[in-house]
């Protein structure tokens, strides 16, 4: 049973900034661990490179089906978002995070909430804590939508789809009041870490999104679990962003792209932050494998859940989310 104090402590992050060692309740375990243990942060030098996709290119749908299949991600450049957002969005999470304590929890995240400030939501679902501290909030810049919009365009379209005729609830992400996609806009900051080989960034999960829109801020810290070759660094490309298949996108793709297992771990030299994009249906609407991927030979994988069912149900079975609503 938890105590008071350690459900106090899932909620909110250490003041990081006067911390010279590791506090036990942050310190994860390597040993006598399974490699493919979530708790194991042992962190292997194996090298892969997640593909990186210029969707301006012709073969772009071939890429993208391959690396939604094999990885579950990939990473996307010439994809249209100016360099500058990138930057100013990167100063400002740097502002956010370098406020006080006292100052950062005026804007406490409430414990079901999503929005505001406070340690990861997955906290609780860990034995240990996490060396990260986060901003939630609702919305996005229009380029992030509009981003979203090409991916997911050509994430169908390598299926034979679109989401004007398949996906009835996603409707262009350019305003239209019909529309009954959200947006999450996730700040993630890792301070240094006096001990980064014993502590866990951001621990084991797979993003409840549609899609998740990544960006590293040119520091390495992202890692895809990949069958066969464990925890696989993502290589921060200047410019480009990581894209997440989500559950979400598992789920509509009927098993077809794979929901990517990720974490993030932390350094000792500088303080990294990285900001996520998470296109998320609405609570109300629908969500099953979509009609033209289920046939004799394959039948639907999922039964029909709503985004705030399949919300709740992540918060309370976490990791077997997905199995839960397997048919
Ligand atoms: C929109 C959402 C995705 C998220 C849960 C949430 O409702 C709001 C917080 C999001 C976030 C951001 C950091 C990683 C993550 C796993 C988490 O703990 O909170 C994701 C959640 C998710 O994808 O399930
Ligand atoms: O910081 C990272 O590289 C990963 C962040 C992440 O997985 C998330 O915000 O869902
Ligand atoms: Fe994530």
């Amino acid at each position: 049973m938890e105590t008071q104090t350690q459900a106090f402590n899932h909620l909110l992050p250490l003041d990081f900034d006067n911390v010279s060692t590791l506090p036990d309740s942050y310190a994860w375990s390597t040993t006598n661990l399974p490699s493919d243990d979530p708790c194991n942060c042992m962190i292997n030098d194996r090298k892969a490179s997640l593909p990186v996709i210029d969707i301006g290119e012709p073969n772009a749908y071939d890429l993208v089906r391959h690396a939604c299949e094999k990885w579950g991600a990939f990473q996307v450049i010439n994809h249209g978002v100016p360099l500058s957002l990138f930057r100013e969005i990167e100063f400002q999470t740097r502002q956010l995070f370098s406020l006080s304590t006292d100052q950062k929890l005026l804007v406490a995240r409430p414990p079901s909430g999503v929005i505001g400030y406070g340690s990861a939501r997955i906290s609780p679902f860990y034995p240990k804590l996490m060396w990260t501290e986060g901003f939630g909030m609702m919305g996005s810049p229009v380029e992030m939508k509009t981003l979203c919009d090409k991916i997911v365009r050509i994430m169908l379209g390598s299926l034979g789809l679109t989401y004007e005729d398949d996906i009835k609830w996603f409707q262009p992400l350019n305003g239209s009041d019909q529309t009954q996609c959200m947006f999450h806009f996730q700040l993630n900051s890792y301070p240094v870490c006096p001990d980064p080989d014993r502590a866990m960034g951001l621990a084991p999960h797979t993003d409840s999104s549609l899609i998740t829109l990544l960006n590293q801020c040119n520091i390495n810290g992202l890692q895809v679990y990949q069958d066969g070759a464990g925890w696989v660094s993502v290589e921060s490309v200047e410019g480009a962003l990581v894209v997440n298949v989500g559950d979400m996108m598992q789920v509509i793709s009927n098993g077809k792209f794979k929901s990517v297992l990720h974490r993030a771990v932390v350094n000792s030299t500088c303080h990294r932050v990285s900001t996520a994009f998470f296109l998320m249906p609405q609570s109300d609407v629908e969500v099953s494998p979509l009609k033209k991927l289920i046939d004799s030979s394959h039948p639907p994988l999922y039964r029909t859940v709503t985004g705030k069912e399949y919300f709740q149900l992540k918060y309370k079975v976490f990791n077997k989310a997905l199995e839960s609503i397997r048919l």
